[in-house]
């Protein structure tokens, strides 16, 4: 019987709650949130007349393992009935586009885009990827992401589409994040196949075991590509906090800032602002830097490592337009570092989720989205940036990039600080590392989040899942 406290309120520290509440063998969770809000970067706004936003992740993949086991999850909270999914032949999945040259380019996709010479590519995409197989596999136990694939596809598709790929998902600079930690599959297929084409063909490898219940059953059936909820991804911390509410063992803190956390002969002593408590156990899902700032001394080594996984600030700019005003049908945009170095993209979000929009108004939302790696180089100190100005320079993408002429008529800046970790060369040795200290001195502390096995919604829920299992020794 245990008492296990869950440092941070995000979608990791609320996803190990639930499975430990659901295991019989712990005798009380406590939830430690500092903000006035769980979810963390799950954040939607949902305006009065119907319309939805979202300031963070918008769309869930459905797919693998860990996909399934967040669908299972959504599932089990009876929130089915409020998924929208997207599926494959959505044009939203069909077309995303780059902005390359000053201009939109549909990124090529079914065999006839890849056997065709496209712009803004030089080659077809089949010949880089038939000419892959003959590229001898790497000895390095790691390697940036631009060198993998200039080594295995060409310095082309490493500069244009995986910069692109990149930006869109960890908001960083491919040539600087590892591919062994941010696309293990893809290290992966070298490792174990010799090359990417025969790792896509035969497997890369051994994934969690995760049966599929009705929604993932509904999801793989309908071929579904990735999914939101009717008001908005928030739904999702939500729910999760009305289930733990309705548990008695369940203790959930808002304003509950974490200062110190100590060990102590039964387990850890945490203390926060305003008084201590004490458990059995530690589930920190705090990000890396949060959590290092709490350890004693006696930790240094952990605290040192903690403290060097780097993370990114992204300016996220939601804008609503009278009418359709989109050229192109699809997901949205990326842009190279080449192109433009700190604006990274633009989601058309009305087109994967119309279900958003102001109901019967015509409108279009779409997402901006900026600086990440590049942020301090082009807008200086996160603290000193003027909101105004990143409207500008949003509103002002939208114009060159899509010839939108006419003036937002809502809009909504949020300033992500330290939003996205980055997983720079190295960083599966650093998190070796950081749960072999841990184990050496029988700390009984587990780390999930996204600061370390991955940072989608479906990673960070599967490191609470996996954390739990650990600490039970059962499948839940
Ligand atoms: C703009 C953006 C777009 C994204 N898009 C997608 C997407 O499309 N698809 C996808 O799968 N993923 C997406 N992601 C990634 C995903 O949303 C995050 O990786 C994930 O939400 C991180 O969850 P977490 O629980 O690990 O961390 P967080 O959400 O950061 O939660 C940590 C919590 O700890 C709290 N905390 C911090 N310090 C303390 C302290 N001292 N004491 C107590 N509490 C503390 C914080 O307030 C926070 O609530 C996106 C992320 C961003 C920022
Ligand atoms: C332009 C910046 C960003 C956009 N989304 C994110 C950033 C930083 C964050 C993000 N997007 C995705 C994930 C999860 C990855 C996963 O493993 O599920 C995260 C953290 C999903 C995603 N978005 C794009 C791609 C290619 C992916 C990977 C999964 C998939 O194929 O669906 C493309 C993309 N993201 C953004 C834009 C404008 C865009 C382009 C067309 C915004």
């Amino acid at each position: 019987m245990k008492t296990v406290a869950v440092l941070g309120g995000g979608i990791g520290g609320l996803a190990a709650s639930y499975y430990l509440c659901k295991s019989p063998q712990v005798t009380k969770v406590i939830v430690l949130e500092s903000s006035s809000r769980f979810g963390g970067w799950l954040w939607s706004t949902r305006r009065s007349d119907g319309a939805v936003f979202e300031h963070g992740p918008r769309g869930i993949r459905p797919t693998g393992a860990v996909g399934r086991n967040t669908l299972n999850m959504v599932d089990d909270l009876g929130l089915a009935g409020d998924v929208l999914p997207v599926t494959y032949s959505h044009v939203a999945s069909k077309n995303r586009y780059l902005y390359v040259n000053k201009q939109l380019h549909r990124m090529p996709s079914g065999i006839s885009g890849l056997l065709r010479t496209v712009p803004p590519f030089s080659r077809p995409i089949l010949w880089s990827v038939g000419m892959e197989i003959l590229v001898k596999k790497s000895k390095e136990d790691d390697e940036s992401i631009h060198s993998f694939v200039s080594r295995r596809l060409g310095k082309e598709l490493a500069d244009i589409a995986v910069d692109s790929l990149c930006r869109g998902v960890f908001a960083g600079d491919c040539r600087k994040l590892s591919v062994r930690s941010c696309f293990p599959v893809l290290y992966n297929a070298e490792q174990r196949r010799g090359s990417l084409a025969l790792g896509m063909l035969l497997g890369s490898g051994p994934s969690p075991v995760v049966p599929a219940r009705p929604l993932a059953q509904r999801s793989a059936k309908e071929s579904w590509a990735q999914w939101s909820l009717r008001r908005g991804v928030e739904s999702l911390p939500e729910s999760i906090t009305g289930f733990l509410q309705k548990s008695s063992r369940v203790e959930l803190h808002r304003h509950a800032v974490v200062k110190q956390i100590c060990p102590s002969a039964s387990g850890w002593k945490i203390h926060l602002e305003d008084g201590a408590v004490s458990a059995d156990h530690i589930i920190s899902a705090l990000p890396a830097k949060a959590l290092s700032s709490t350890l004693p001394s006696s930790c240094q080594p952990l605290i040192q490592e903690l403290q060097d996984i780097a993370t990114v600030t992204v300016a996220v700019v939601n804008l609503e337009y009278d009418g359709s005003i989109l050229p192109v049908m699809g997901f949205g945009h990326l842009v190279p570092s080449s192109e433009d170095r700190s604006l990274l993209g633009i989601v058309y979000d009305s087109v994967p989720f119309p279900e958003h929009n102001k109901p019967n108004g015509h409108t279009t939302r779409l997402t901006v989205m900026m600086g990440g790696a590049w942020f301090q180089e082009d807008f200086g100190d996160p603290e000193t940036v003027k909101e105004e100005h990143l409207l500008q320079r949003a509103t002002e993408a939208v114009q060159t990039h899509l010839g939108v002429t006419s003036v937002p008529s809502w809009s909504w800046v949020a300033l992500e600080r330290d939003c996205i970790p980055q997983y720079y060369l190295g960083h599966h040795r650093r998190v070796d590392s950081m749960r072999t200290f841990i184990k050496k001195k029988n700390l009984s502390l587990s780390l999930i989040g996204s600061s370390y096995d991955g940072v989608s919604v479906n990673d960070v829920i599967f490191s609470g899942r996996t954390a739990v299992e650990e600490l039970l020794g059962a499948g839940v």
